[in-house]
């Protein structure tokens, strides 16, 4: 079996532990976090602080996982372990349904009863949550976050970054730009620009 280290250790972590439990495929190797000031051993996995990742990386047959939720947090370890050479997986749970013809990039997490169809490209490290659906032909940039229940209908494009919030929908055509947040519950009708917070039915601008 292959070995999974898990960088970070919250709540969106025990739902990553839960995904890689779910399958055969990784052995959970370590978690890594900077509450921990050294590494040490408990139950056959190893507890660290982040930059235990150098020493880890150099081992044969190692993914990395970065089970943190918040996008400009994911975007700046990724950084920091792509530049020591890491690998990082792919996770999707059993019961999401992805279409052959749908791409997804490395670092990604796709969560349980999720769909994904055809000829969506989910870009690198971006979680797509419980729940959500993510129609044909979109495009998620990298680090962007689908929260649970949301829907992308179809040709959604969302840029990178950006948070969708819970049971947010966004409707056919539209362009959501970078690190913008959907509110939960939003219902976007047009395009929305990038740095912005849009919520409301439909959604509109608060910031
Ligand atoms: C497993 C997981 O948990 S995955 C994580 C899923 N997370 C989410 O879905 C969170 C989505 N986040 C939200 O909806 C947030 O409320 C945000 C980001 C839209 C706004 O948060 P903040 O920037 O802190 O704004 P704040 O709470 O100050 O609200 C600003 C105004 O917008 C309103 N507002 C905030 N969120 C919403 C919303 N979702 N829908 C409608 N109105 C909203 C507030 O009532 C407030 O209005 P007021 O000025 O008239 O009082």
């Amino acid at each position: 079996m292959k070995k999974i280290v898990i960088v970070g250790q919250g709540g969106h972590s025990k739902v990553i532990t839960d995904i890689i439990l779910a399958y055969n495929e990784y052995l959970i190797y370590a978690v890594l976090d900077d509450k921990f000031d050294k590494p040490i051993q408990k139950d056959h996995i190893i507890y660290g602080p982040i930059s235990y990742a150098e020493s880890l990386s150099k081992e044969q047959e190692i993914f990395f996982t970065i089970a943190i939720g918040d996008n400009g947090v994911r975007r700046k370890i990724s950084r920091t372990l792509e530049n020591i050479g890491a690998q990082f997986a792919i996770l999707k749970h059993p019961t999401a349904v992805i279409s052959r013809s749908a791409v997804i990039g490395r670092g990604s997490v796709i969560m349980p009863n999720c769909v994904i169809n055809s000829d969506t490209i989910i870009g690198e490290h971006v979680i797509i949550n419980s729940g959500a659906v993510i129609e044909h032909d979109n495009k998620i940039n990298n680090y962007a976050h689908v929260s649970p229940r949301a829907v992308m209908a179809g040709n959604v494009y969302v840029g990178e970054g950006s948070q969708v919030g819970a049971g947010a929908t966004i409707i056919p055509n539209t362009k959501i730009g970078s690190w913008s947040i959907v509110g939960a519950g939003a219902t976007v009708i047009r395009d929305v620009p990038s740095n912005v917070t849009v919520v409301g039915v439909p959604a509109q601008i608060i910031k």
